[in-house]
């Protein structure tokens, strides 16, 4: 049978199998799409024919070379591919263009080809440069046979997870992070002789054989570099930088930068390196996810002998004055021994520990308040268990939350996407948000295009998210975690209503994702397609490890034949199947090698894009939600002008002068329908905003969005809102209604407008309060119904509030009572109506300044304390997963 081949050029792969052609061209569609000008949109087709053997046929224009010839030249007559025969050397674009590979794959035992991340090193600018690139400091000393000159050393492009592809399951004994790689061309500037790959590099080097350096004085430098992200993998070295950025070397994700990450967690200019001492100065550049010393975050900081710098998922040891780059441990995610208690003694988890290397999907299942949930926090560090540890790639997860959380990925239940946005557009604001502020808009575009592509979403980017089937939403909200390129994927039943052709096609895609090098957790009810799976997690009643191990073995370990039984049992005997788990030898394979483990740096918001550009694209992403719901656009406008026409409708024809003895209460009435109407449009307009998107808000804070600018946001689309349904409501009256004569400041009818403004404004953000205190959709009818008539009862215009202290203390947090108030200073009502028996006095009615400041400034203090305490609310509120 036919082998499953991997081809991988620099990051990317592509699974190759007979039938499935492998295309890599410029095309951001393409299998394996490499951006650089040399590569034409469809530069080469693989083909698998048969017998592990691959056919390459060459469509480009800079062709494609193997074994340092171009292809045609291997092109007998009538030939369109040439088939390869190992051992070989495929370059693409040119003679040392990129490197393109082919090796056995298996979705067992995770592919090579992590997606993540491709590390770029170039020769540091160790002070000033002599011709040919040698640094001033090493002096034209002839290089060894096999051992590039110092200096000349071409950029090494070192992909991640090398280790991980063999690692066993439960292996004892792995290494894990302990082992390193030396960075050939990374050294300190003081060290003699030179460093690269080749018969020098240690045991366990990660660096594959880069593309043949030139060696010499005479070599060029600098003679080809291309142009694109990805053509760091190949570009020849520029100069050394004379002058004052001598002796400093930047980190970024910056194709320039000496050493080149290329990983969405890492900012285009994000950390410097001087030498210094033993070890090196390393400043923070401003990046967004920062940069960790030993899992401190850190703006300066030394990085002496075994100290470990972290950036993005890259993680560099110091020793001997030179950087190493630290594998990435066997084990991915361990679980040792964690159990979550609540405060009262009830034990939710108990004792679960697990070990998974890269590459794993897991499934865990379980019947229902087994506590699979609650495992899911706990794994993701959302609510930390209350005993054991999490260790994520050789760190400890709880006390590095926030540098790990950014490679993590979760899909809770709910929709983690806007209905009304399209596919395209929602993945646009996520990656504003997501992805570090040096971004640009090109590049955005490029990883939106990648993760359309890879979820199959391309041909519905322009379709509303709600039009979506429940298969695709879920994709798009995978879609929008993959956006970060998290190695680490959860889902908490992605399939929960899906028909059975659908829970397959998820639990496919779950399968490629794991495929790529990521370990992906995925909570079920559905058994249907746990072969997918690497392994199975039964959870039992308390969070108890009922089994763990391969989906076909399960039944074996239970001695049943149906899911049914087997989750009655757990459920009837949660222990004994603990029990039983625990000293059969499923549990020894599970258990997780004893690894070395970072400290941890606490829990340090880290946040990604700035605040202010957070705030632009949070409001243009809530105009452009309001904007696309015509029902809600009709509403909110159409809301001031029937309140208008009500009060168009109090008969009279004094409106806000002088009174007639026809109608001495017209004013009063006015006033009474224009500010309760304004309480009613700005608690109304609010009151869903927080509830309906909690989910979202929930997950987009948790990788990094500020709390304050989201508040920000709704404040600034409200504010806005306010002032236009404040226009049409007096645009209206002002039709129908003599208007006041001139207010306490102003002229009257702004000044009626201000405390118009001012009451629908403060209500709305009353309304933002009351969203973020109800659990449930269903609660924001009757507590607005109750927010607005506490209002018409105690803004003073119906009921006698002044004087009587216990209605003046109720009334205190009423918008309505000082938009009342305010309203009636500027009309000065007191003096225009005609004072009848039952007539309403108030002191704060009074046309003058004091009076009315009194209000502005009671309004105002409303919209501040209920800013503050929506975002306390908010602050406490938890993730569900
Ligand atoms: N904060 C809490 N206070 C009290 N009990 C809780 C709390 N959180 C969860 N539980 C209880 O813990 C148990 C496990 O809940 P969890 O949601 O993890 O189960 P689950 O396996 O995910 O359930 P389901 O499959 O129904 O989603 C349940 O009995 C639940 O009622």
């Amino acid at each position: 049978m036919a082998q499953v081949l991997m081809v991988r050029c620099g990051p990317r792969s592509a699974l190759l199998s007979p039938g499935s052609p492998v295309t890599l061209g410029r095309d951001p569609h393409a299998q394996l799409a490499v951006d650089d000008s040399r590569i034409s949109r469809t530069h080469l087709v693989l083909t698998a024919v048969g017998g592990n053997q691959v056919a390459v046929e060459d469509r480009s224009s800079n062709g494609t070379f193997l074994n340092g010839r171009r292809l045609a030249a291997h092109l007998g007559p009538g030939e369109p591919s040439v088939v390869l025969a190992a051992p070989f050397s495929l370059m693409v674009g040119a003679v040392d263009g990129y490197p393109l590979q082919v090796e056995a794959a298996s979705s067992r035992n995770p592919i090579e080809s992590s997606p993540f991340s491709t590390i770029m090193v170039r020769r540091p600018p160790s002070g000033p440069s002599t011709p040919g690139g040698r640094s001033a400091t090493t002096g034209p000393t002839s290089p060894g046979p096999g051992t590039p000159r110092r200096g000349a050393t071409a950029p090494t492009p070192i992909g991640y997870g090398s280790s991980a592809n063999t690692a066993e399951w439960g292996s004892p004994g792995s290494p894990d992070s302990q082992q390193t790689a030396r960075f050939p061309g990374v050294e300190a500037p003081t060290t003699a002789g030179p460093v690269g790959p080749g018969p020098s590099a240690p045991p366990g080097s990660l660096g594959r054989s880069a593309p043949s350096a030139p060696s010499g004085p005479s070599a060029p430098s600098g003679s080809s570099a291309p142009t694109g992200s990805d053509s760091r993998q190949m570009a020849e070295i520029p100069e050394a930088p004379a002058g004052p950025a001598c002796g400093t070397w930047t980190i970024g994700r910056d194709p320039n930068a000496a050493i080149c990450i290329d990983d969405p967690l890492v900012s285009r200019a994000h950390a410097q390196l001087r030498p210094a001492g033993d070890g090196f100065d390393v400043v923070d550049l401003r990046s967004s996810n920062g940069t960790w010393i030993n899992s401190q975050r850190i703006t300066r900081g030394h990085l002496g002998p075994g100290d470990r710098l972290t950036v993005g998922r890259t993680s560099l040891v110091c020793r001997d004055g030179q950087l190493s780059l630290v594998a990435p441990p066997r084990t991915t995610l361990a679980a040792h021994h964690i159990s979550f208690t609540l405060p009262g003694g009830k034990q939710l988890l108990d004792d679960v520990t697990f070990g998974l290397p890269a590459g794993s999907l897991v499934a865990v299942i379980g019947p229902s308040g087994a506590g699979k949930s609650t495992l899911l926090k706990a794994l993701t560090g959302s609510q930390p268990a209350t005993a054991g540890t999490v260790i994520y790639e050789g760190e400890d997860l709880y006390r590095n939350y926030d540098g790990l959380r950014g490679r993590i990925g979760v899909v809770p239940q709910d929709d983690l996407v806007h209905g009304r946005l399209t596919v395209r557009q929602a993945l646009d604001y996520a990656a504003k948000l997501r992805l570090p502020k040096d971004y640009t808009a090109e590049q955005r575009n490029h990883e939106i295009e990648r993760v359309m592509g890879e979820l199959g979403l391309a041909e519905h980017a322009n379709t509303t998210v709600s039009r979506l089937s429940g298969g695709q939403r879920k994709r798009v909200s995978v879609a929008l975690e993959l956006l970060t390129q998290p190695s680490l994927l959860f889902l908490d039943e992605p399939t929960s209503g899906l028909d059975p052709n659908l829970d397959r096609s998820v639990m496919r895609l779950l399968r490629r994702q794991a495929d790529t090098g990521r370990v992906v957790i995925v909570i079920t009810h559905s058994v249907a397609n746990l072969a997918a799976c690497d392994r199975v997690m039964l959870l039992a009643p308390g969070g108890k490890i009922a089994y763990f191990g391969p989906p076909g073995d399960l039944m074996t370990h239970f001695q049943m034949d149906d899911y049914a039984d087997v989750f009655e049992a757990v459920t009837g005997e949660p222990q004994v199947w603990q029990q039983r788990f625990a000293h059969s030898p499923l549990a020894a394979d599970a258990a997780p090698p004893e690894q070395h483990v970072q400290g941890g740096g606490g829990r340090t918001r880290v946040r990604v894009s700035s605040a202010a550009r957070q705030w632009r694209t949070l409001v243009s992403r809530q105009f452009r939600i309001m904007l696309t719901d015509r029902n809600f656009v009709l509403s909110s406008l159409m809301m001031p002008v029937l309140i208008a026409l009500m009060a168009l409708a109090i008969p009279g024809s004094a409106g806000f002068g002088p009174q007639s003895r026809d109608h001495p209460g017209e004013a009063s009435t006015l006033l009474t329908i224009l500010i309760i109407g304004a309480s009613f449009m700005g608690v109304s307009s609010s009151i869903r905003e927080l509830i309906a998107e909690r989910p979202i808000f929930l997950r987009e804070r948790a990788v990094g969005l500020s709390q304050q600018m989201y508040l920000m946001s709704k404040v600034t689309v409200l504010l806005l809102l306010s002032l236009v349904q404040t226009v049409l409501l007096l645009g209206v009256v002002m039709i129908g209604k003599d208007g006041p004569g001139d207010g306490i400041l102003m002229p009257g009818w702004p000044e009626l407008g201000l405390a118009v403004f001012g009451t629908a404004f403060s209500s709305a953000v009353i309304g933002l309060l009351i969203s973020a205190l109800v659990s449930t959709s269903e609660q924001v009818m009757p507590a607005m119904v109750v927010a607005v008539m506490a209002q018409l009862v105690l803004c003073g215009g119906i009921i006698e509030v002044s004087g009587r202290t216990f209605m003046e203390i109720l009334a205190l947090p009423m918008p309505g009572r000082w938009g009342y108030a305010q309203a009636a200073g500027t009309i000065d009502l007191q003096k225009i109506r005609l004072d009848g028996p039952g007539a309403v006095k108030d002191r704060l009615w009074d046309h003058d300044l004091t009076s009315w400041l009194i209000g502005c400034g009671a309004v105002l203090a409303i919209c501040l304390v209920s800013w503050v305490a929506t975002a306390l609310v908010l602050r406490r509120q938890k993730a569900t997963a």
